[in-house]
Formats: structure tokens, C-alpha cells, sequence
């Protein structure tokens, strides 16, 4: 029998970013990408990332959290999970500590602490952003990764030839561009996810800043595709917007699935992700899912 069979799962979404939510803590297994991609690929199960739970690693945090793509991939941040996941331990009445309004998750980005602000709203503290060419990380060493020269071959799009780099504990590049909606983000993201010049893949954003307090994103994710919102995303851009001065250091940023409020904290560079989450339904992990992973 498969070691995730049977186990009961949380469907959420913040702000439309498929969440599912799964507790392994107390256990020892550990969901393969191939796993975790038959459960992103039966009928009804799809998600854009599924956060797993596991027992914590590091003294002072709460659980160790691996992120998984719908292509199987791992990731080391998501933002909009990881209010998901707070809630899922702050809320729910099985995984959860309903006298808790704090806790401080681990994932393979960082440390990242959450806060509860409401019943269905928290502010997540996604630490420093990395921006050395090699943290990000980029194939070559471009000493200002805030705007970079891009060859982008077939892409017929002269805008998109000077993004900003960003890693919130995972790698985006940032196009500002004038209508994010004008542009073919079905076809150019995943070019741009792969180009050569992100050894790692990226997630590919396309802002638009339309007041210093204001950007409008869409967003292609590395291994999910076109996502209703992604929150490490939204932190990318208000970052690299800062970066080149295009905007206040704290913005709402909208996304297809609604708003976000991003902070880049001037007292300690963190940047903070404050936005809510919603719970769908609970179910339980078919064994037949497994069947061929
Ligand atoms: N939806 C996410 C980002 C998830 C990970 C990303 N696709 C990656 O591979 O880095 C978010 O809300 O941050």
C-alpha cells in the first residue's frame, strides 16, 4: 500500500492558487514528484502546488513544509500556500492549534513566520529577497540583476528584453510591461520560463505599475503554468520595482484572483505578503492514485 494512501487532505486556495494541503508530520514518507504528479493529474485533484507537511527540522519552528508544482517539481517558496498552510495549523480542527495565531514554518527557501490578522487572513514574512546573480540564480554574472539584457530570440515582444531578477526562495524574472492582459502569456511563458539564462527555470511575471502604490501581475509559474495569483510572485515585483524606483516599498498588488498587500520592510529588507485564504473541502488520497507512480 502507498505511504500517502488513505491520508486526509485539505483543498484550499489563496486567492485562486490551487492549494492542497497535506499532513505527513509523525511519519517518516516523503511524497515523490512522481506522486505528487499523479495526484496533481486525477480527476478532480489538480492543483498548482501541493504543500506538505513534515515534522520541524530546525529548533523554534512549528513544521517543515515541502512545495510541490503541479509538473511534480519542488519549490522553495509559495506564498499564497503558505497562508494555507498556516491556516491548516492555526484552523483546521484536525491539523490545527485553534489557540495559536502565530507559527513559523520551514521550507528548503527559509525560515518564513506567519501571522493570523483575521480568520482568513495572515501576514507571512517571506524574508529577505536575494538578488546576486547567483543566488537567484542566473546562468551568467550580471552584476545589476535589476534590469538585464535578455536575448529572447522568437519572441516577438520588444518590451520583454529587461527584466528584473529576484529570488524570494525561488527564482523570478519581472517584466514591466504597460497591460500584462496584452500579452501572450500561454506562449511566451514557458520560452521564458526555460530560457537558458535561468538555470533553474523561473516564474515569469508581467507588471504593470499603475501608481506607486499600485501593481497590476499575471504571472506564469514554473512548473504550474498561468496561476490565478502567486504570492512569492507579487513579492518578486514590488521588489524589483523598488528596485527601479518605479514604486512605493509597500504596494497592493492585483492579480487575476484579487489583491495582495506587499510590504519590502526598509527596517530589516524582509519582505511581508499580507492576504487571505479560503478552504474548498477535505477528502482522503485515493489508493488508486498511486497505482502507476
Ligand atoms: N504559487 C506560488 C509559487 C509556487 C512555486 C513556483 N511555481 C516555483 O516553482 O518557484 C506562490 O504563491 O508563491
Amino acid at each position: 500500500m502507498n505511504a500517502l494512501a488513505h491520508r486526509r487532505f485539505l483543498r484550499m486556495n489563496g486567492l485562486g492558487n490551487e492549494i492542497t494541503v497535506l499532513d505527513l508530520r509523525g511519519t517518516k514518507s516523503v511524497a515523490s514528484e512522481a506522486e505528487a504528479r499523479a495526484i496533481a493529474a486525477a480527476p478532480g485533484m489538480h492543483f498548482d502546488q501541493l504543500m506538505v507537511l513534515h515534522d520541524p527540522r530546525t529548533p523554534g519552528t512549528d513544521a517543515f513544509v515541502r512545495i510541490y508544482n503541479t509538473d511534480g517539481s519542488e519549490a522553495g517558496a509559495c506564498g499564497n500556500g503558505t497562508r494555507c498552510v498556516a491556516w491548516a495549523m492555526m484552523a483546521d480542527p484536525e491539523m490545527g492549534d485553534p489557540a495559536r495565531k502565530t507559527l513559523t514554518l520551514e521550507t528548503k527557501g527559509g525560515l518564513l513566520p506567519a501571522r493570523r490578522l483575521s480568520d482568513l487572513v495572515f501576514t507571512v514574512d517571506m524574508g529577505k529577497p536575494r538578488l546576486a546573480w547567483d543566488e537567484i540564480p542566473l546562468a551568467e554574472p550580471f552584476h545589476d540583476t535589476s534590469g538585464f539584457e535578455l536575448q529572447i530570440g522568437p519572441i516577438d515582444a520588444p518590451v520583454l528584453h529587461t527584466p528584473g531578477a529576484v529570488s524570494m526562495g525561488n527564482p523570478h524574472a519581472v517584466f514591466f510591461v504597460d497591460d500584462p492582459y496584452r500579452f501572450n502569456l500561454e506562449q511566451i511563458g514557458p520560452l521564458l520560463e526555460n530560457h537558458p539564462i535561468f538555470p533553474d527555470r523561473a516564474n515569469i511575471s508581467l507588471a504593470a505599475v499603475k501608481a506607486p502604490d499600485h501593481i497590476v501581475l499575471r504571472v506564469w509559474e514554473r512548473g504550474a503554468g498561468i496561476t490565478r495569483a502567486c504570492g512569492s510572485g507579487a513579492c518578486a515585483a514590488l521588489v524589483a520595482a523598488v528596485r527601479r524606483e518605479f514604486s512605493d516599498r509597500k504596494a497592493t498588488v492585483s492579480l487575476p484572483g484579487g489583491d495582495l498587500v506587499i510590504e519590502w520592510r526598509e527596517s530589516d529588507g524582509h519582505v511581508l505578503m499580507t492576504g487571505p485564504v479560503e478552504l474548498e473541502r477535505e477528502g482522503v488520497l485515493e489508493p488508486a492514485l498511486f497505482a502507476a507512480a
